[in-house]
């Protein structure tokens, strides 16, 4: 273990040993049921990293559970049970909804009973048309892009207990706000919020964010990698636009691939990769677990916050 002053740094090997005498909570069948989000995740990565991941999250859940419990007891009072809220963070591109789906499904296998529910902040961002009249569309993702006003008063009354909750829906194709769509949030036991901001910037002066989490991820990965990760689902866009002339890459599908892959490369450079080194890495630090990729999403380190 080598360790630097916030985190311990464990090795895969390492983390992985700390659930080695556990009893694998998921069958072969629901192995191969995690495998079908996304033909390539890695099977042990599952076994190795999330295994000893889900049962660190039950450590947190736990006494969480407890800490409500004596401050009732504390105030006399019962304030009722709250969702345990999950956040994964890190770059545009890095793998936060792929993480975030394989926690989902895991989460609700292993604990049967809780309803285990998945919203992204991308819901959030303005739609290009407030984008277009803020003048700022070439900042979607950064901090002044997103309602933060409205990712406030969602997440209180999601911790409030209320029955059901509407979040606004974000389509990476149509690449805005969908008008009519609406993700709806109810009385979930466990929620996890993907998204590049979660460990981000106060609302008010008093609140931040990442006070409405129990536990935080980080997926972190060297920028190149990403890039490349990044152009390469910008080429499955396009793949997938090229028969809809309704989709937002429609245009780029149908000409020159070369030129559309040069702009996305410009689009890495002036905005995402920007937005990850003035604004995401900076909130690394105030996550609970950093999950370090390497070549082909396999994860070669894992990172425990000594504090929190
Ligand atoms: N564990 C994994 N194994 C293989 N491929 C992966 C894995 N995680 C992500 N990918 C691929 O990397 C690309 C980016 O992943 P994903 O869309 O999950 O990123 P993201 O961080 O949610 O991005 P955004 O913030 O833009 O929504 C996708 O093409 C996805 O298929
Ligand atoms: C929607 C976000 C901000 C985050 O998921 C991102 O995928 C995005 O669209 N960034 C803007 C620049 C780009 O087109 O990649």
């Amino acid at each position: 273990m080598e360790s630097s002053k916030k985190f311990f740094d464990f090795s895969r090997a390492e983390w992985e040993s700390f659930y080695r005498n556990g009893i694998p909570p998921l069958t072969e069948e629901e192995l191969q049921e995690i495998k079908s989000l996304n033909d390539k995740i890695s099977l042990q990565d599952v076994q190795d990293i999330y295994m000893p991941l889900t049962h660190l999250m039950h450590i947190y859940m736990k006494e969480d559970e407890s800490l409500q419990l004596g401050k009732d007891l504390f105030m006399q009072s019962y304030t009722g049970v709250t969702p345990f809220i999950i956040g994964v963070a890190g770059s545009v591109a890095v793998g936060k909804s792929t993480t975030a789906r394989l926690l989902q499904m895991m989460l609700s296998r292993i604990f049967k009973r809780r309803n285990v529910q998945l919203i992204t902040t991308d819901g959030f961002l303005y739609p290009n048309a407030v984008l277009e009249e803020k003048g700022i569309m070439e900042r979607k993702g950064f901090p002044e892009s997103y309602d933060m006003d409205k990712l406030f008063n969602f997440l209180e009354q999601v911790k409030a207990g209320k029955e059901t909750v509407e979040a606004p829906v974000y389509s990476h194709d149509v690449y805005d706000i969908v008008p009519d769509e609406k993700a709806i949030i109810n009385e979930p036991d466990i929620l996890i919020i993907e998204g590049i901001n979660v460990l981000q910037h106060p609302i008010t002066e008093q609140i931040y964010i990442s006070d409405f989490f129990d536990f935080s991820v980080y997926v972190d990965a060297e920028p190149e990698l990403i890039e490349k990760w990044y152009l390469n689902r910008f080429g499955k866009l396009l793949d997938s636009a090229f028969l809809d002339p309704d989709n937002f890459y429609y245009s780029y599908a149908i000409g020159d691939r070369e030129e559309a892959f040069a702009m996305a490369k410009q689009v890495w450079r002036d905005v995402n990769l920007k937005n990850l080194e003035e604004y995401i890495l900076p909130t690394r630090g105030n996550a609970n677990v950093i999950l370090h990729k390497t070549e082909d999403h396999q994860i070669d380190r894992v990172l425990l916050n000594k504090f929190k």
